[in-house]
């Protein structure tokens, strides 16, 4: 259930009496109060094949989020990248969300999202943030237009007026969720490689969203916020969550094991390693997919640059 303010839900949803009548109930009947800024994270990526540590950096992050007192996790989403990212060893996006499925099963907030991956082309991740925050944006409209007034016992639509407008506006800037990108730091790290991000696209993301961003073994993120005069500028902007439980699981090296027809249990979930036995992915051959072909945000920076 959403929280709005009390003072706006009162405004919203209830006439002048029953305002007075609603004021006058014990607190344990009233709307709370609740002013963290609600979040959903999104973490793109391959996730070829997903893996415990991709589920953990959920975890990791509305733990810290949650700490702050300032955020309400709502939503996490996994959006797998399209085929049509060309990198080297990456399989089909179908059996990817597949597995992305299985694997969040039993997470009441974690979901998959097939909307990217689905596109024709591949698609900057700043496009990915957008198409989020615009259906939370849709979803947030069309509640607050269907929200009805009580008045002489009768249900009417809540009226166009400016009054109306305003209180809306006010609901939704209290209440929109903000999609931020979910990322480990060698992600992040990535941000600084030539022709790989356009700079544009990194100041939206920052300025717009924000990085909540996971210390990852072999990168440092922090002293690549400090290099970067760019993401130094948007500091705020980015939480820097430190795992202490340092596991240096990872997609390759899970491939890497299964080509040479090593046990992946407990480093992805059990179903998942059902479903790659069961469709007999990763071996020598689904690693040289894309072989020699230029990662496809590169050829199109460099294309334009
Ligand atoms: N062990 C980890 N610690 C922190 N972040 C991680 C870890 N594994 C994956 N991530 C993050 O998860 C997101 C998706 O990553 P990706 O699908 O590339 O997995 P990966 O394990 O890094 O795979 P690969 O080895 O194929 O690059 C990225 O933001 C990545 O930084
Ligand atoms: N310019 C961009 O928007 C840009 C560039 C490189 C990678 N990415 C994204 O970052 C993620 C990286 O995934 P991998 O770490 O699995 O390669 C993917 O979702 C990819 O689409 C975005
Ligand atoms: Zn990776």
């Amino acid at each position: 259930m959403r929280l709005v303010s009390s003072a706006v839900a009162v405004r919203l949803h209830l006439s002048s009496s029953e305002a007075v009548q609603q004021s006058l109930l014990p607190p344990q009947n009233m709307e709370k109060s609740d002013d963290r800024r609600e979040v959903v994270l999104l973490a793109t990526g391959s996730f070829n094949p997903i893996t415990v540590m991709h589920l953990r950096l959920f975890e990791l992050a509305r733990d810290y989020l949650h700490e702050t007192g300032k955020y309400k996790v709502i939503k996490g989403i996994i959006s797998p990248v399209g085929d049509g990212y060309k990198k080297k060893g990456l399989i089909e996006a179908s059996h990817r969300l597949a597995m992305a499925n299985l694997a969040t099963k039993n997470s009441n907030w974690i979901e998959v999202d097939s909307w990217e991956c689905s596109q024709k082309e591949w698609m900057e991740t700043v496009l990915v943030l957008r198409h989020h925050q615009q259906k939370l944006a849709n979803a947030n409209t069309s509640d607050s237009s269907e929200k009805v007034v009580h008045k002489k016992g009768h249900k009417r639509k809540r009226e166009n007026s400016y009054q109306d407008k305003t209180d809306r506006c006010l609901q939704e800037s209290k209440v929109m969720p903000q999609v931020k990108l979910l990322c480990g730091a060698d992600m992040l790290e990535s941000l600084g490689k030539p022709n790989l991000w356009k700079n544009e696209d990194v100041i939206e993301i920052l300025s717009s969203f924000g990085i909540v961003c996971i210390t990852r073994l072999g990168s440092n993120a922090s002293n690549f916020i400090y290099e970067s005069d760019i993401l130094w500028k948007y500091k705020h902007m980015i939480h820097l969550v430190e795992e202490w439980i340092t596991n240096d699981i990872s997609s390759t090296k899970i491939r890497r094991a299964l080509r040479r027809g090593m046990s992946i249990r407990y480093l992805v979930p059990d179903s998942v390693v059902e479903y790659i036995e069961n469709h007999e992915l990763y071996n020598e051959r689904s690693e040289e997919r894309n072989s020699g072909i230029i990662l496809e945000p590169l050829a199109r920076n460099s294309k334009n640059s």
